[in-house]
């Protein structure tokens, strides 16, 4: 069966600085996944490889069987790869509703847009109620709401999620993680997340990613205990 995915033997560097080194996974059919690990080991700027906002030095992305490496990202969305940003990179002074219309730029996502927007209202009545707020004035995680919203208004047939719980309130976290769950059960998603807990209630498998390579790749039917992943996160010695 063809993968959703498929990534090999990425190597991808700022400069000077390596960052990926030979990065190989995959996503098949029916599944979402997860990547955790360390800060500043790479997982960002691999999903900026595969959304096309950056060329690699080497190897390959294949989306749906496609070889979409160096595409330009508008192309890449226009075949359904979305990826959604920290919620500090929208325009500061678009309001939240028309941050949402013109996320939908693509033919197909215009086609569907006022479904779509209504979905993202159901998912997020926060984002309802302040259609006409400037994003700049939104909070933390309003802002990662509508970060994520205008991914789901692009008709995303993969979505990255770039920790989209980050800094959050632990409230405001378990709201996010319900739309979270809802989002992946419809949409396959590729979930950057810290907190390893969530991504195991999202994803079926768990790549952890360290010094910009997989090291290890773990099933969530067959996840070590909270203890043991805490290990491999920070090191021996953690609890
Ligand atoms: N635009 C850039 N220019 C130069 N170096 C960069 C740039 N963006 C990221 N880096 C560096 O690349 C490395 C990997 O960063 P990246 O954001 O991919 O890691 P990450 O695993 O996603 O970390 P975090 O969990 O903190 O977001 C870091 O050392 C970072 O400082």
């Amino acid at each position: 069966m063809t993968r959703v995915l498929d990534v090999s033997g990425i190597d991808a560097a700022y400069g000077s600085v390596t960052v990926l080194r030979g990065l190989s996974l995959h996503m098949n059919a029916g599944e979402n996944i997860g990547l955790f690990g360390p800060n500043g080991h790479g997982k960002t700027t691999l999903l900026r490889v595969i959304s096309g906002l950056m060329r690699p030095r080497a190897g390959q992305v294949r989306f749906q069987g496609e070889d979409i490496t160096g595409a330009r990202p508008s192309v890449i969305v226009s075949k359904g790869l979305v990826q959604s940003q920290q919620g500090n990179t929208l325009f500061g002074d678009m309001a939240v509703a028309e941050t949402l219309e013109m996320a939908a730029f693509t033919k197909p996502a215009r086609a569907v847009a006022q479904a779509s927007l209504a979905q993202v209202y159901d998912l997020f009545p926060r984002l309802a109620e302040r259609g006409p707020q400037k994003a700049k004035t939104l909070s933390g995680g309003e802002r990662q709401m509508l970060s994520i919203g205008a991914a789901l208004m692009c008709a995303p047939r993969l979505l990255l999620l770039d920790e989209p719980t980050l800094g959050l309130s632990p409230k405001l976290k378990e709201e996010l993680a319900v739309a979270l769950k809802d989002i992946s059960a419809r949409v396959p998603v590729v979930v950057v997340e810290q907190d390893v807990e969530l991504l195991l209630s999202l994803a079926d498998r768990l790549y952890l990613i360290e010094h910009g390579e997989v090291v290890r790749e773990i099933a969530q039917d067959n996840a070590p205990d909270h203890q043991e992943i805490m290990q491999m996160y920070f090191g021996e010695g953690a609890h």
